[in-house]
């Protein structure tokens, strides 16, 4: 096989996200439920013969030399010489992105996950999850859970995952207009660091899910960014709204796709804002398992 195209890289939406403490190099530990939902990023891939990793279109905001997606294909490349003593064919990728940047919503770790598993792929690396994983986790801690992909308990800085019902859902989600430098949230000196260890028995039913626990981030993001809190309150008249990750995106779960119709239509302008539908596992697997056949 010489290409993949079509290939997505969904979002993802943290359900809940707590900090429990901190790691000596800085770090921070996190009990958080993952899930994915149906709005992604599209990814193509095409063989080269001459060993060079490409991306072959402009990102704004996202230098090719920076891009996740590159990064984290020149370490797979570096993971396979190892492993198997030659060099791989190369690689062009085209990446057409729709998820905001700074969002929340892991667009770029998800890129460098569908990265990691088309190129293994393409380039016959023989990788398990557990390898790419290890070969993604240093470039971006949500990219072991895209890999992992499906509805999750996530628990130290990402790299510990076991599986949970999510709910089956619609979501209806606000881009505040603001991009969050996750950074800036875990340094500040309000955020909480303490809230106390939960354990996957004392979660709700899947359907409530989303309004279970809390986000600790979402304080610190509506003060450095106050157009954050006010999409919460917003939202909020229409469920349990909250933050996704370091923020700036901003959810809430509805019952079914005309109830989420429902809401957008209410939506002040000023705010780009659209529906997606959870997921229950990465679309990725059954594209390459059918590829395979
Ligand atoms: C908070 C989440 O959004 C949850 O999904 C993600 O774990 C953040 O992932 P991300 O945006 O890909 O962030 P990374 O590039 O991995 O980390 C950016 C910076 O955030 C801080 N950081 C990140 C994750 C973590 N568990 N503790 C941290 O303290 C570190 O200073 C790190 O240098
Ligand atoms: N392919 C990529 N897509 C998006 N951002 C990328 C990519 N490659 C590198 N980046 C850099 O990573 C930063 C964070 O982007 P990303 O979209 O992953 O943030 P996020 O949605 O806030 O992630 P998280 O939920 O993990 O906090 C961007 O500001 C950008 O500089």
């Amino acid at each position: 096989m010489k290409s993949l195209h079509h290939c997505p890289a969904p979002a993802k939406l943290n359900l809940f996200l707590h900090v429990v403490g901190r790691r000596a190099d800085g770090y921070h530990l996190l009990q958080s439920v993952f899930q994915l939902i149906d709005r992604a990023d599209t990814l193509h891939f095409d063989l080269r013969d001459d060993g060079r990793i490409q991306r072959v279109n402009d990102v704004p905001g996202v230098p090719a030399e920076q891009d996740l997606v590159v990064r984290v294909l020149h370490r797979l490349a570096e993971a396979h010489r190892t492993r198997h003593g030659r060099a791989v064919p190369g690689i062009d990728v085209r990446l057409d992105k729709i998820l905001p940047m700074g969002g929340g919503l892991g667009g770029g770790s998800s890129d460098a996950a569908t990265a990691l598993m088309a190129a293994n792929h393409l380039w016959q690396c023989g990788f398990g999850d557990a390898e790419l994983m290890e070969i993604g986790l240093p470039l971006g801690a949500d990219i072991p859970f895209f890999l992992y992909g499906e509805t999750a308990f996530v628990e130290g800085i990402g790299e510990a995952m076991q599986p949970v019902a999510g709910p089956d859902c619609w979501y209806v989600v606000i881009e505040p207009g603001v991009s969050v430098p996750t950074p800036a949230i875990f340094t500040a000196s309000d955020l909480t660091r303490d809230t106390k260890p939960v354990r996957i028995a004392d979660f709700p039913e899947a359907h409530k899910l989303s309004a279970y626990g809390k986000n600790d981030l979402q304080a610190v993001a509506a003060r450095l960014f106050p157009a954050v809190g006010e999409a919460i309150d917003w939202l909020g008249r229409y469920g349990a709204a909250r933050m996704t990750g370091s923020g700036a995106c901003v959810f809430c779960a509805l019952p079914g796709e005309a109830e989420a119709d429902q809401v957008l239509r209410q939506v002040p302008g000023s705010w780009k804002s659209w529906k997606a539908k959870s997921l229950v596992r990465h679309p990725m697997k059954k594209l390459l398992q059918n590829s395979m056949l």
